[in-house]
């Protein structure tokens, strides 16, 4: 038995997947780590190890054993009680943010009813083609890979899916080709619904972040879409307040229309963290709105999120 330098006999974009190689009587084995691959991806290189091994002469037969991910995908899933308080604008700046720290992220729009992530990263036009059955995720600007049901349904018009099509539509969009993104953020849809339910069953999060407006009755459906993810067994990694504090453009005063630290004072009764507060500014909904998410510029407007994205990245990390 002779293990050999996998570089010896493969290309060193193939070589550096693989583990081991061993020749024993004519018989190469190589062990190959295929962990961020998809299955496409997983079958090209299978088969371009077995056709560079099997046309050496030393070789008559090639056995390749792939092994588990070396990473897991994981899924985080930012949930809101209410509808517009701002779930998408948060989901899509908190992946700008994480890529932004290094991280490979893909941003999944499960809110079939109201998809706004395309507009969002300014991509409406283009839309997702399918390769093997599957969805191939659309490139944006900001190194986010990106699928919505926006993209595969016609602008505004609205959808309302029964269950099983929404659980169907939301299987296509988790399960495509998401490559070698590490982590998927999932823009859930408002509530407790389906979406939520199919989720929670079939492809459970790693954990959830749930955003509210400080108002009274929007935390209490917050505290209800938190009770959902705990009672499934995903932890809450902590809720964000969004729409905090208004800055008058023109005098510059500080007032609180909706409430003040709402969020935090929830969060500390339900004995969540705290991860943060986005102040209502109308730059941020202009950026959203132009296809320029606050996450991705320089200015102070991107500082609330980036913070916020380093708990989110400090989280991922202590729970790998
Ligand atoms: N901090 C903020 N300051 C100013 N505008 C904001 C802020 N957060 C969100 N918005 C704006 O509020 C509107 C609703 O936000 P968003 O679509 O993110 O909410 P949502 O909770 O995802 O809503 P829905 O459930 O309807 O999809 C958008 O126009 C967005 O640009």
């Amino acid at each position: 038995m002779s293990s050999t330098d996998p570089k010896a006999f493969l290309p060193a974009a193939v070589a550096e997947r693989v583990t081991s190689l061993t020749i024993v009587n004519r018989r190469a084995i190589a062990v190959v780590d295929v962990g961020g691959l998809d299955e496409r991806e997983r079958s090209e290189l299978e088969q371009a190890i077995t056709d560079i091994l099997a046309d050496r002469e030393e070789i008559d037969e090639v056995r390749v054993a792939m092994t588990a991910e070396r990473k897991a995908r994981k899924i985080i899933a930012v949930g809101s009680g209410k509808g517009g308080v701002g779930k998408s604008t948060l989901t899509a700046n908190l992946a700008i943010a994480l890529a932004r720290k290094g991280r490979k992220v893909g941003l999944v729009d499960a809110d079939i009813y109201g998809p706004s992530q395309p507009v969002i990263f300014g991509n409406q036009g283009q839309k997702p083609v399918a390769h093997d059955e599957k969805l191939v995720p659309v490139a944006s600007r900001f190194g986010v890979p990106m699928l919505s049901m926006g993209q595969l349904v016609e602008p505004g018009r609205a959808i309302a899916w029964r269950g099983p099509m929404a659980a169907g539509a939301l299987t296509q969009l988790l399960d495509a080709h998401w490559g070698d993104a590490e982590i998927l953020m999932v823009d859930l849809p408002p509530g407790t619904g389906d979406v939520q339910l199919t989720m929670l069953q079939k492809f459970k999060p790693a954990g959830a972040v749930i955003v509210s407006t400080p108002q009274d009755l929007a935390l209490i459906d917050a505290a209800r879409a938190g009770q959902l993810f705990d009672q499934a067994g995903v932890p809450v990694i902590g809720l964000v307040e969004n729409m905090a504090g208004y800055a008058c453009p023109h005098c510059g005063e500080v007032s609180d229309p909706f409430g003040k630290g709402g969020v935090e004072t929830t969060a500390a009764r339900l004995e969540l963290p705290f991860l943060g507060r986005i102040p209502l500014d109308l730059a941020i909904r202009q950026g959203s709105d132009r296809g320029e998410p606050p996450a991705a510029t320089d200015g102070p407007i991107a500082e609330p999120f980036l913070a916020i994205a380093d708990k989110l990245d400090a989280w991922i990390g202590a729970n790998s």
